[in-house]
């Protein structure tokens, strides 16, 4: 199990959890305020509720998905699930899971609510965990036989219960769950090229997606081929551990009061996201259940939301499917990618250095509306640095990187307006990169169809304008202050450059 625990320890993040970005801001505005939500359109809710019964798996409109699960924005089986909880001692609730308008389920205010209540007191018996009790008790021995870490663990136990039907005492809860998690997971990779070709979220999602293809593999490889009678291939394969996958990461909770353990919770995991609310779930020790306190009142009828961390645009869409509308994020931010120059005298040298400090010769750095990160110009400074200052190449790397304590707020007057310059070009490639896809997405797709086709296509299509608007968005404000400096730095160097001029002329 090797593999499968260095790829899904390193890759997968994740979810609902408060994930303060790793990387020290250099702010340059304090006067980002995000306006309210509002809801999505009704056109654009109308197509993303019939994508769910489109295909989403291959190139074509024939793609399999999981016999288990209902469509996600279906009803059906949400009475049976709240039935079930109660029966299994989930204490009567003030919300409801109704139809909404961002989301499409979510639960919902039945009482008036107060500000700074704590609300649903999900027990622990009703949490899925690593060590959940497996129905089928030998695949579960034979799982922890071979070590397999949390996640891929907990995608395995998913399938092998909802395998199992009404046999198994999920069912009620995996009933509920969508058929077809919103997920970059379910994008093809033609997809992915032409729609998110600008972003650098793309690249994410294909780490992502072969992250999960390389542990399904690797699972089925050493474990599942072993024991055939355990894992039937017509169960576990490849679509029903994009399905598991899909489920975790929209809905897996990280408990920090649980020491960071992760849990599926039935119920609190019908709560939706949003930018405007702080409060997240966790495990209360008092009432020993998970909760989360409101930070708003409630009236009946409105829905109720949590945060699921602090999460850009992009990461939302990665792992749960949704763009919250532009501007509605402070915690947005668009990755810049910065590489060497491969021309560069000095490449092998910088390579060196950067690789020391566990970095590569092209890194993804995180710009939001507020700044970017200091680590992002101390690799500015190595990417321009000449090959006389190759002494600090090391002192460089180890300030761009967000792994080391070394003093990250590096300064190097005499490079600082080429390093400023490259960044600004970098910023200004990815701009246009974005205006092009924006500019062809009006006329992308018109010659489709098939109208099942067609309709993912303008749903997914929508959700990359908007991922691409709200990036282009923060890239802009970059290039603007970047400008701004490039500009005083070069107006202070001209005022010098005419006063020891005068100074020399008047010597002479
Ligand atoms: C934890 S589940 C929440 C319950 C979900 N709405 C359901 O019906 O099962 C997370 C999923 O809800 C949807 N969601 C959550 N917050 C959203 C938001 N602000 N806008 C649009 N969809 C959202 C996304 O499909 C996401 O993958």
């Amino acid at each position: 199990m090797a593999e499968a625990s260095r790829i899904l320890q390193t890759t997968l993040i994740p979810t609902f959890s408060q994930n303060p970005s790793r990387y020290t801001l250099k702010a340059y505005s304090h006067h980002y305020n995000p306006p309210s939500i509002s809801k999505r359109s009704s056109l654009f809710n109308r197509i993303r509720c019939s994508v769910s019964t489109a295909s989403a798996g291959g190139d074509s409109a024939t793609a399999t998905t999981v016999p288990w699960g209902c469509d996600v924005e279906s009803l059906e089986n949400a009475s049976d699930l709240q039935d079930w909880l109660s029966k299994c001692g989930l204490p009567p609730q003030k919300m409801g899971i109704q139809r909404v308008d961002v989301g499409e389920r979510g639960l919902v205010a039945l009482k008036n609510i107060r500000k700074g209540e704590k609300l649903l007191f999900v027990p622990p018996s009703l949490f899925i965990t690593a060590d959940s009790e497996w129905s089928c008790r030998e695949a579960g021995e034979v799982l922890k036989q071979y070590n397999v870490p949390d996640w891929p663990l907990l995608a395995t136990y998913l399938i092998s219960e909802a395998g199992l039907r009404n046999s198994s005492r999920w069912s009620n809860y995996i009933s509920a769950l969508p058929r077809q998690p919103y997920s970059l997971l379910y994008w093809t990779r033609a997809e992915l090229d032409s729609y998110l070709e600008a972003s650098e979220i793309r690249q994410r999602a294909i780490e992502r997606i072969n992250d999960v293809i390389g542990t399904y593999n690797d699972l089925r490889d050493r474990i599942f081929s072993k024991y055939p009678d355990l894992f039937p291939d017509e169960v576990f394969n490849m679509e029903s551990f994009k399905w598991s996958f899909g489920i975790l990461f929209s809905r897996l909770v990280r408990l920090p009061s649980m020491d960071g353990r992760v849990a599926l919770v039935p119920w609190a995991d019908m709560l939706n996201h949003s930018c405007e609310v702080e409060t997240f779930l966790d495990y209360d020790k008092s009432s020993q259940g998970v909760v989360f306190t409101t930070d708003r009142a409630y009236q009946p009828g409105e829905q109720v939301f949590i945060s699921y961390g602090k999460k850009s645009n992009g990461e939302l869409l990665l792992s749960y499917g949704f763009v919250p509308r532009e501007g509605t994020n402070p915690r947005d931010s668009v990755e810049l990618s910065l590489s060497l120059k491969k021309s560069d005298k000095c490449y092998k040298e910088k390579l060196e250095a950067l690789k020391k400090h566990g970095l590569s010769a092209s890194q993804r750095f995180p710009i939001q509306i507020t700044g970017w990160p200091v680590e992002l110009m101390a690799y500015a400074y190595l990417a321009v640095s000449p090959p006389s200052m190759k002494n600090r190449f090391d002192e460089m790397a180890a300030a761009a990187s967000n792994k080391t304590t070394s003093k990250k707020d590096i300064v190097y007057r005499e490079i600082e307006e080429e390093a400023l310059q490259f960044i600004l070009d970098t910023c200004e490639t990815s701009i246009s990169k974005y205006s092009k896809f924006l500019q062809a997405s009006g006329s992308m797709d018109l010659d489709m169809t098939n109208p099942k086709l067609l309709n993912r296509k303008l749903f997914l299509k929508q959700l990359a304008v908007d991922l691409c608007t709200s990036e282009r968005r923060i890239l802009f404000r970059a290039q603007y202050i970047l400008r701004r400096r490039l500009r005083d730095i070069r107006s202070g160097e001209l005022r010098a450059l005419r006063l020891f001029d005068g100074i020399r002329k008047l010597f002479n």
